[in-house]
């Protein structure tokens, strides 16, 4: 694969990747360049998260030496499943498992624990330089990478830490690439701003684009809100359930759920139904959306790429209940694959149970 192929690949499906040219010369300079996500691994997989997924799958095919941090400290640190280390290295397992079923297996990344990394000094060493480049303000404001707002991050201090945790792990992991979806993205700038301030290396940003709730966006946030900042609080996730699309759920459970969501006639801004099919649907090779309708409301239609359907729909000239059950469908379709892979192996299913009645929520 050429540069402008691994590149191409990189890039596509992203919101936004800091900078394009810096890439360009990591794929130029380096046949396989080190790049990472991290995760906290604290619950059930929502549908959100295979943006990232399928982002991972392309990098790794692009040549990156992938490495996924399981975030156990940061889920920890974040209240996750009631602050259990236990049950959140079990999500981590069942998180490799769903991977593996949607084409990341673990032969082609590489898994590193933030227990592994928090025991050697030097990470502390790294954390304490960083620390010293930034201001408890600029740490606050970074707090939506933990999905929380700057006020919450007053009720305990660990939660403090964490930002500038994040950022010690891709120091740390030496990386030319960070991903992550939009909602990550104060945690990658602030940590290209610290590089520059201590000569570390500057990684390459490469930002996934994020779901929205099946609820929608609410309207919660004021004017002026940045693009991380509405991603945090409009996206779907696992913390709230109703929210949420689970890759384990059955076929009807996922009807039911896209039934019902918001997708307001002819408008496509943080509409979760229209996303699913841009950033996921669409995105697999040869896909094509078929819309069932009787002969009176204009008769079967078959829509070859995303544009088309944003163009029919905005115009409207699709209905809203017709886009969601075509949806369900596809969507169903490609989670069969997940849904099988854990049915058939013990080790999914007694994790899924366990998982499902823990409490996921903050
Ligand atoms: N709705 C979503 N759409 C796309 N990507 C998402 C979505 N939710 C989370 N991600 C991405 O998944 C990765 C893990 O995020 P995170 O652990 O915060 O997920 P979450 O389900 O929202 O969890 P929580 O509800 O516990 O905050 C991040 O890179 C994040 O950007
Ligand atoms: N902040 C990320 C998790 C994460 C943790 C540590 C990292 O180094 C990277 C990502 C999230 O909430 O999804």
């Amino acid at each position: 694969m050429n540069v402008d192929e691994r590149l191409r690949l990189a890039i596509r499906n992203t919101s936004e990747v800091v900078t394009v040219e810096e890439l360009r010369k990591v794929f130029e300079e380096k046949e396989k360049p080190r790049g990472y996500l991290g995760f906290e691994p604290s619950g059930l997989v929502h549908v959100g998260w295979l943006v990232w997924m399928f982002k991972v799958r392309d990098l790794v095919e692009a040549g990156v030496d992938f490495y996924l941090l399981e975030a156990t400290w940061h889920a920890y640190i974040n209240d996750k499943l009631g602050g259990s280390l236990e049950l959140i290295r079990k999500a981590a397992r069942y998180t490799r498992i769903v991977l593996d079923a949607i084409g990341v297996p673990e032969g082609r990344v590489k898994y590193v624990d933030a227990e592994e990394l928090a025991s050697d000094k030097d990470y502390w060493g790294l954390l304490l330089r960083a620390a010293k480049q930034v201001s408890l303000a600029r740490v606050k404001r970074a707090l939506t990478i933990m999905g929380r707002r700057v006020d919450e991050g007053e009720t305990d201090f660990s939660k403090l830490i964490y930002p500038l945790m994040q950022v010690t792990d891709i120091f740390y992991l030496d990386l030319d690439i960070a991903v992550g979806g939009t909602d990550q993205r104060k945690a990658h700038m602030l940590t290209r701003d610290i590089a520059e301030k201590l000569g570390l290396k500057k990684p390459v940003a490469i930002h996934t684009p994020i779901i929205t709730g099946l609820q929608g966006p609410g309207g919660r946030m004021g004017a002026g809100a940045e693009i991380d900042e509405i991603a945090a609080e409009a996206k779907m996730s696992k913390s709230k359930p109703e929210t949420a699309i689970f890759v384990h759920e059955e076929a009807e459970a996922v009807e039911a759920k896209i039934m019902k969501a918001y997708c307001p006639p002819r408008i496509t801004e943080l509409n979760p139904v229209l996303e699913i099919n841009k950033y996921l649907l669409f995105q697999q090779q040869g896909f094509t959306l078929v819309i069932e309708r009787p002969e009176k409301y204009g008769g079967t239609i078959t829509v070859e790429d995303y544009p088309t359907l944003e163009r029919l729909y905005v115009e409207g000239r699709i209905h809203p209940l017709d886009l969601k059950k075509a949806t369900a469908s596809a969507l169903n379709k490609l989670l069969d694959n997940v849904r099988r892979r854990i049915s058939s192996d013990p080790d999914a299913r007694s994790l899924l149970e366990e998982l499902k009645t823990a409490r996921v929520t903050r």
